[in-house]
């Protein structure tokens, strides 16, 4: 038996950073400002604090400016606006970032379409999202776009592929399917409604599986040789140990015997996650500065 290739998210997560780097210190030079993103953490949720931190870390690492506005979850949705507004009209701040999920009594929506989609890293604004479904240039979900390159570092050109996006979530499933329409995939978005999933996704080269449920894609659905992409961060008990542990939405070890190469988790998407979140952040500063798209990313 033939066993696929496991794609090394971290590592290429980690190329990524330090090309941003070498971009971030050319626009140094050009502008004598470091590019900077604005991170607004509400409430305490660990998960969402390690994230924050990271984005904070390696933002700095990366040459770039952090700045971190921690909020309690009591906060009320007129002042997240008006922080917002803030962060819209400082010159130093490129970026801004909304850490989702908020909770429940603020409108997400309402967040995020107060950010200036010049700023919105995220790619998240009813701006962004319309444009890159119109094929126009926009900033785009860092995770559906760390997805792509992955696979275009795997598979090279897309173009004429079945794609099967398993997940219609705006920041990703959506997204996802927009991009690989843009490199000229054939699309079908899968979700959890969808008739005879299991055929669905074994008619596809491509298989994205942004679900969020643990192992809900079984190799056994898989096509022999195709590439998949398992964005899904879930939390379980291992029954075996009883130890807590993160799988993905795929179940990997029974898909690894019939895939070309599919990513792990941890260790695939999510690293690429804040890599390409650095990327729009020099992206956004780029353009801000009426300085065009950097070069090579
Ligand atoms: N405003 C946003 N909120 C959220 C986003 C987002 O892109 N923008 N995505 C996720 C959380 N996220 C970044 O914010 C993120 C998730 C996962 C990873 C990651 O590197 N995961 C590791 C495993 C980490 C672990 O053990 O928990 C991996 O997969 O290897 C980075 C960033 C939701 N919110």
């Amino acid at each position: 038996m033939t066993i696929g290739k496991l794609i090394d998210g971290k590592a290429f997560a980690a190329t990524l950073r330090d090309k941003v780097g070498e971009g971030v210190a050319g626009f140094v030079e050009a502008t004598g400002r470091k590019p900077g993103l604005a991170v607004v953490l509400v409430g305490e949720d660990p998960a969402s604090s390690v994230y924050v931190r990271s984005k904070g870390k390696m933002t700095v690492a990366a040459g770039m400016e952090s700045f971190e506005f921690k909020r309690p979850d009591s906060i009320g949705e007129e002042d997240l606006l008006d922080l917002i507004e803030e962060l819209n009209h400082d010159d130093r701040v490129d970026g801004i970032l909304v850490q989702l999920p908020l909770p429940g009594h603020i409108d997400e929506a309402a967040v995020i379409g107060a950010i200036d989609p010049a700023k919105d890293v995220d790619g998240f604004h009813v701006v962004n999202s319309g444009k890159l479904a119109t094929g126009q240039e926009a900033l785009v979900p860092c995770t559906p776009l760390g997805c792509i390159m992955l696979l275009k570092d795997e598979l090279g050109d897309l173009s004429g592929l079945e794609a099967v996006v398993v997940g219609r979530s705006n920041i990703v499933g959506k997204p996802m399917a927009a991009l690989l329409l843009a490199e000229s995939c054939t699309v079908t978005i899968a979700h959890s409604r969808t008739r005879d999933l299991a055929s669905v996704v074994h008619r596809a080269d491509i298989v994205v599986a942004a679900v969020g449920r643990a192992e809900m894609v079984k190799g056994e659905w898989i096509k022999p040789g195709a590439t998949v992409i398992d964005v899904g961060i879930n939390r379980v008990t291992d029954t075996e140990d009883g130890k807590a542990r993160i799988v993905g939405d795929v179940a990997t070890a029974e898909a690894l015997a019939h895939v070309r190469a599919i990513t792990p988790v941890p260790g695939g998407v999510g690293p690429m996650t804040i890599a390409v979140l650095l990327r729009n952040t020099l992206v956004a500063a780029h353009a801000r500065a009426g300085l065009g798209k950097p070069e090579g990313l």
